[in-house]
């Protein structure tokens, strides 16, 4: 508690131990200096066998060494937050910002609508104010069988949705609570259980019989959703498809307890040939456009289709961070790490992102805050569209403002009016991918939007909590690493050269610290000349019998085999 017994929404911990860190990085730093020396010192004279492949050697020493300083960046501060959920039921009660949650999804065959729908519906199912709460499915593949999925999940969250409350069940993703519990003893699960397995299976069978059929039958097709489709001849040729499924505000939106229903809408965004989409920046910056015409929360949760909900509590935390009335105003974006339920073992490819997840992103929170890395991150609604950040702006949330809409329009011209929203044309001449939404053109789109916000001046925070916040699928093959990879090294290293390059054009308007983080992603890429080198040129010398390391000294011998004389 502050002097003025002000009782802050979250604080902030330095990690333990830093100082031991310190030291020995004191010390990794002085080895790194001996062997640069020892380099320099050793260079081949003029005409002698292996000197410029010496030189070469030299170079990617220097290199390594600059490359560790600024692994640095990420080590030398890792702080920590903890949120105090209590504080602010107790403080706001229901008195909280809206927020719209937007899940993507771009291809119905790599991403089964399946798979879909329970990322939907572990959202729905937030431990939220239902009518504060509204969430867009913005499908690019313009797919009838993910809408079909969806019309399904809207029924199907119904009943999940209580059940949920009721038995406060976590995860709320129904997959994935189900498979957790069909090994415990059925005869003590109460018996909503049971009903909520059949209808779950009923769906999923439906859902994927259709999937097998390639088509739907001529009953589910009477949905006037269906008719959407009169205008489409391919997924890159179409008017835009948009249905309000579940309107939050229609009195007869109600769940099987009576209780109100967040809104669903499904959205699949116009295309033409000749218009070119931006991929998900493009899909995300369509979503924000309607979502501002239908429910237009202050707060956007941006989840990947293949990432559920594994925290129910996860909106509260980040607005403990959002509303805390001392800090609270200058953080932009709360982000929570990547974290997945499909690593495999051995992790063979390293795909759980673990020291970036554990170490670095705790390490750029000291220094500023985290990058955004799309999935699983709550940002303010007006940042993300380019609002500077203003010191003499405190918190402005405009608590529950809910705009009677019935009397203004209904559902049908909603949608009407929010479909121009999401149209090809509609971003000419406007702002729409440079300062306003993401940005367009980058294949990290989310790692230079977050930048290009921190540089007008907002914090963001990187939260951890123990019990996971999102869990998805990580890449599993070789080949769907590398995809992943190059395009994550391609698209920062694009970033290093780019207007918005954390080396130069946040000079200043970050911490040196952020900067230095950024650049080490930034430069990953780069990495992989000095690795090729160091990796193959001196076993082609060996080969030769040129050496380009020291042979090992007397001294040095003794060490090696001291241990093992003693065994
Ligand atoms: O034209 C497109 C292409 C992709 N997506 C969606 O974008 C998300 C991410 O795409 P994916 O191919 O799964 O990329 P990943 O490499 O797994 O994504 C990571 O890296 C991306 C680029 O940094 C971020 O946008 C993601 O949020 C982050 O999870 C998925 O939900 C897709 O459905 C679209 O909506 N439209
Ligand atoms: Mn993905």
């Amino acid at each position: 508690m502050g002097n003025d017994g002000y009782l802050p929404l979250f604080e902030t911990k330095r990690a333990n131990g830093r100082t031991l860190y310190r030291v020995f990085a004191g010390s990794i730093f002085v080895g790194i200096c001996l062997i640069w020396s020892y380099r320099v010192s050793h260079v081949p004279r003029d005409g002698e066998d292996g000197r410029l492949v010496w030189i070469g050697l030299l170079a990617a020493e220097l290199w390594f060494g600059f490359y560790w300083f600024l692994t640095q960046a990420h080590r030398w501060n890792l702080v920590y937050r903890q949120t105090f959920k209590d504080r602010l039921s107790h403080r706001y009660g229901n008195e909280l910002p809206g927020v719209d949650i937007f899940v993507c999804t771009a291809d119905p065959v790599i991403e089964p609508p399946m798979m879909v729908i329970n990322t939907v519906l572990s959202v729905m199912a937030y431990d939220y104010p239902p009518e504060k709460l509204s969430v867009y499915l913005s499908d690019d593949a313009g797919s009838q069988l993910t809408f079909y999925a969806l019309l399904e999940a809207s029924q199907f969250a119904k009943y999940w949705i209580p059940f949920c409350k009721k038995f406060n069940v976590e995860p709320r993703s129904p997959a994935a609570y189900l498979d957790s519990i069909s090994i415990s003893d059925d005869s003590k699960q109460p018996k909503e259980l049971a009903t909520i397995k059949k209808l779950y299976e009923d769906m999923k069978n439906q859902v994927e019989n259709v999937a097998k059929l390639g088509r739907l039958p001529e009953v589910h097709l009477r949905h006037k959703g269906f008719s959407e489709w009169d205008s489409y001849s391919s997924r890159h040729d179409h008017d835009t498809i948009l249905q309000i499924l579940i309107d939050g505000k229609d009195p007869n939106a109600k769940d099987s307890e009576e209780c109100v229903l967040p809104t669903l809408v499904y959205v699949a965004r116009e295309k033409r040939q000749q218009y070119f989409h931006n991929f998900k920046a493009g899909a995300m910056n369509a979503l924000i456009r309607v979502s501002s015409a239908i429910s237009n929360g202050q707060i956007v949760l941006n989840v990947d289709c293949d990432m559920y909900s594994n925290n129910s509590l996860a909106v509260r935390d980040a607005l403990c961070f959002f509303m805390d009335e001392k800090k609270g105003h200058e953080i932009a974006y709360v982000q929570f790490p990547q974290n997945f339920d499909n690593i495999t073992k051995n992790e063979l490819y390293s795909s759980s992102l673990r020291v970036i997840s554990q170490v670095e992103f705790h390490g750029l929170d000291g220094y500023g805050g985290p990058l955004y890395i799309g999935t699983g991150c709550f940002h303010r609604r007006d940042t993300l569209c380019g609002r500077q950040f203003s010191r003499e702006i405190h918190n402005e949330f405009k608590i529950d403002i809910p705009r009677d809409r019935e009397r203004e329009e209904t559902t049908a011209v909603l949608e009407e009016k929010s479909k121009v929203l999401a149209s090809c044309t509609y971003e000419n001449n406007t702002e729409w991918g440079k300062e306003m939404g993401l940005k367009y053109g980058c294949p990290v789109e989310d790692v230079i939007t977050g930048l290009s916000i921190q540089c007008r001046g907002w914090k963001s925070v990187y939260y951890n909590p123990e019990r996971k916040a999102f869990l998805g699928v990580a890449p599993t093959t070789l080949a769907q690493i590398l995809v992943q990879h190059k395009r994550w090294s391609e698209g920062d290293f694009q970033i290093l050269l780019s207007k918005y390059s954390p080396a130069w054009f946040a000079n200043g308007k970050i911490s040196l610290g952020l900067q230095l983080g950024y650049c080490c992603y930034c430069l990953w890429a780069t990495n992989c000349l000095a690795v090729l080198y160091y990796s193959i040129v001196p076993s082609l010398y060996l080969l030769r019998g040129i050496p380009l390391f020291p042979e090992p000294s007397g001294v040095s011998m003794e060490w090696w085999h001291g241990p093992r004389l003693v065994e």
